[in-house]
């Protein structure tokens, strides 16, 4: 039988804690939940993601530094003490800074430009993710409507920020030919940042959560930012990891980007060259489909109808065959022009390639 009441809160939970347990027991919440151990963070730190999964991380992160001074205005809005508000002031300058093009929204902007994007697309904050903006706007209502002490202590997650950034700027780094030291400039001044304001918050919650009650809210609080940064994982490994079920408005690789025709140039997003040898990566397969009687191809969770065109051409696809060695068989079975078949494939492939179920 389920039992009628709730379990009595043991005499142990009830207990104040002293200044430093309060302190473990807030560094014990981010060892167990902090985002550094999501699968999304492990991989993009190990260097296991494509360019574009790594492009819808910098795109819906932007929405997260965007809102971050939006948050911390609401704190300060709480704060009726001048020299409280004098220091956390201090966040919203960081952020926007004090003049155009400086602070670490513009710098994060740079971040995005650096892996493609159109700095108008980034701002118009059309391709992020619904859950991205979820989660960030519940950062945002938490702080507004919750007492003070909670609203400081939903900063901590910067407690334990430093370590994951210079491992995701070391890893990115070493794993990712598109990453510069300049792209990642941001993190740079949040390595410096984030302990100063991490200090400030953490005094702050030791010396105000002064009942048991009090600190159990401030640790319920730490828990929910930390849920808020894990949910933002989630809904990026859930639209462009595993299953790779993209919304209907959220970014698809190849929007928003500046320059695809100097990228085509470079070989790298433009149509396949003659000598580019197509084929398929891990996990696609082509395959007639009895009830569509026509073949597709199969992708992890995804099925992509073609039209007869592409199917010619994908049943050459073996990895082997370049663009050209295609273009020619088909060229005698069709009687048809090569080079023209050269140029129509190249970029049908290369449509396929955008969606992620062909490589060259
Ligand atoms: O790169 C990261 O993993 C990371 C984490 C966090 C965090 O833990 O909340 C912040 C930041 N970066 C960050 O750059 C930042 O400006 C920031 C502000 C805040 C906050 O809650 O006020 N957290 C974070």
């Amino acid at each position: 039988m389920t039992a009628p009441f709730p379990t009595p809160v043991a005499d142990e939970e009830q207990r104040l804690l002293s200044p430093d347990e309060l302190e473990a027991a807030l560094r014990d919440i981010g060892a167990r939940r902090y985002h550094n151990l999501h699968p999304f963070h492990r991989l993009l730190h190990d260097g296991k993601l494509d360019k574009d999964q790594v492009r819808a991380w910098a795109l819906n992160r932007y929405y997260y530094q965007a809102m971050i001074p939006v948050k911390d205005a609401a704190v300060l809005a709480r704060m009726q003490d001048a020299q409280l508000r004098r220091i956390w002031r201090q966040r919203i300058v960081d952020h926007d800074g004090d003049a155009p093009g400086d602070g670490g929204i513009e710098r994060w902007l740079k971040l995005a430009e650096g892996v493609g994007f159109s700095r108008d697309y980034v701002l118009s904050t059309k391709g992020i993710l619904s859950a991205t903006k979820f989660s960030v706007d519940a950062y945002v209502h938490f702080v507004s409507e919750k007492p003070l002490l909670e609203a400081i202590a939903s900063s901590l997650t910067e407690m334990f920020s430093p370590t994951i950034i210079s491992e995701r700027v070391a890893g990115m780094l070493k794993n990712y030919d598109f990453i510069t030291k300049d792209t990642l400039a941001y993190f740079e001044k949040r390595l410096t940042q984030a302990p100063r304001d991490a200090d400030f918050a953490l005094d702050y919650v030791k010396q105000h959560a002064t009942t048991p009650e009090l600190q159990r809210k401030a640790m319920a609080a730490l828990t929910f930012k930390c849920n808020v940064l894990w949910t933002q994982l989630d809904a990026l490994y859930f639209a462009y990891v595993a299953p790779g079920m993209m919304p209907p408005d959220a970014w698809q690789p190849g929007e928003g980007l500046v320059a695809e025709k100097a990228a085509a140039a470079g070989g790298k997003n433009g149509p396949f060259e003659p000598a580019d040898v197509p084929r398929l990566p891990r996990g696609v397969r082509l395959r007639f489909d009895e009830v569509r009687s026509n073949h597709v191809l199969l992708a992890p969770e995804r099925t992509f109808d073609l039209d007869d065109n592409a199917v010619a051409v994908l049943k050459l696809v073996d990895g082997k065959r370049s663009v050209g060695d295609i273009a020619g068989e088909l060229a005698a079975i069709y009687a048809a022009d090569r080079s023209l078949i050269e140029a129509d494939i190249g970029v049908m492939l290369a449509e396929l390639a955008q969606k992620r179920v062909l490589e060259r």
